[in-house]
């Protein structure tokens, strides 16, 4: 039953699976939240622990960067092992004032220019969504443990180094243009995967950089533990 990517064994991922893009964030939620862990995939990496939460069971695996990258993993997942909820954990940047470094959002869209949809099953529009399902059990577990959510459209980007390009124009081109408050660089991908195979998908987001007005970041070596709130409202759901 393994891909060229996963080695899981069909029933060894549970049904609802966190995916934050780096694995050693995936072996930290592990580690931090879940009870009886075991390991289910290292191929490239890429590591994957189902474990239980309060009880119930979930697996929690890294997404790697990039739309093609969550693109196949997450195929992988919805497709070949029947999982029906995906919450992608990841950092971003903020693409509007008032926006600020920690701030968590929750993505009503996500707009891009890949053509990673069109590619891959002939969708042609720009705007992906996530579950509205997913999204009302996620504000209701914010709203539960006094954590605050901003919600909007993540700009789902394919270039992490602009170069040459005058970026502070295009972003404010996208905020004005498509609503866009904040860059990721995978939810597009995951919504569409979760659409074509009839299953659920959303994306909860800390803002990890500033890009407008003053710049700020938070230092990789804190992103672990930034993380934090976005990742106790995604396990409330369970
Ligand atoms: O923190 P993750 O989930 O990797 O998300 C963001 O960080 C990476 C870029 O540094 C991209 O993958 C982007 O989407
Ligand atoms: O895609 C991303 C994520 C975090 N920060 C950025 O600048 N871009």
């Amino acid at each position: 039953m393994s891909t060229p990517h996963n080695t899981a064994e069909k029933g060894q991922i549970a049904s609802t699976v966190l995916m934050p893009g780096d694995p050693l964030r995936a072996k930290y939620i592990a580690e931090t939240y879940l009870d009886n862990v075991s390991e289910f995939n290292h191929v490239r990496g890429m590591l994957g622990f189902t474990g239980t939460y309060q009880g119930k069971p979930v697996s929690v695996m890294g997404s790697g960067m990039g739309i093609p990258s969550i693109g196949i993993y997450s195929y992988e997942l919805f497709h070949h092992y029947g999982v029906d909820n995906i919450i992608r954990l990841g950092s971003s940047g903020s693409y509007v004032e008032g926006l600020n470094l920690f701030d968590v959002v929750m993505a009503t869209a996500a707009w891009s220019a890949s053509t990673y949809a069109l590619a891959q099953s002939g969708y042609d529009k720009d705007l992906t969504y996530p579950s509205t399902q997913l999204n009302a059990q996620l504000k209701e577990s914010a709203q539960r443990l006094g954590k605050e959510l901003v919600e909007g459209v993540v700009h789902s980007s394919d270039v992490f180094y602009y170069h040459g390009v005058d970026k502070a124009a295009y972003i404010e081109k996208l905020n004005r243009e498509h609503g866009c408050i904040c860059i990721d660089m995978e939810s597009f991908a995951l919504f569409h995967n979760a659409a074509l195979n009839g299953k659920r998908a959303a994306t909860l987001l800390t803002i990890s950089d500033t890009l407008k007005g003053e710049k700020q970041s938070i230092s990789s070596a804190d992103r672990e533990l930034a993380l934090t709130n976005m990742m106790e409202i995604a396990l409330g759901i369970l």
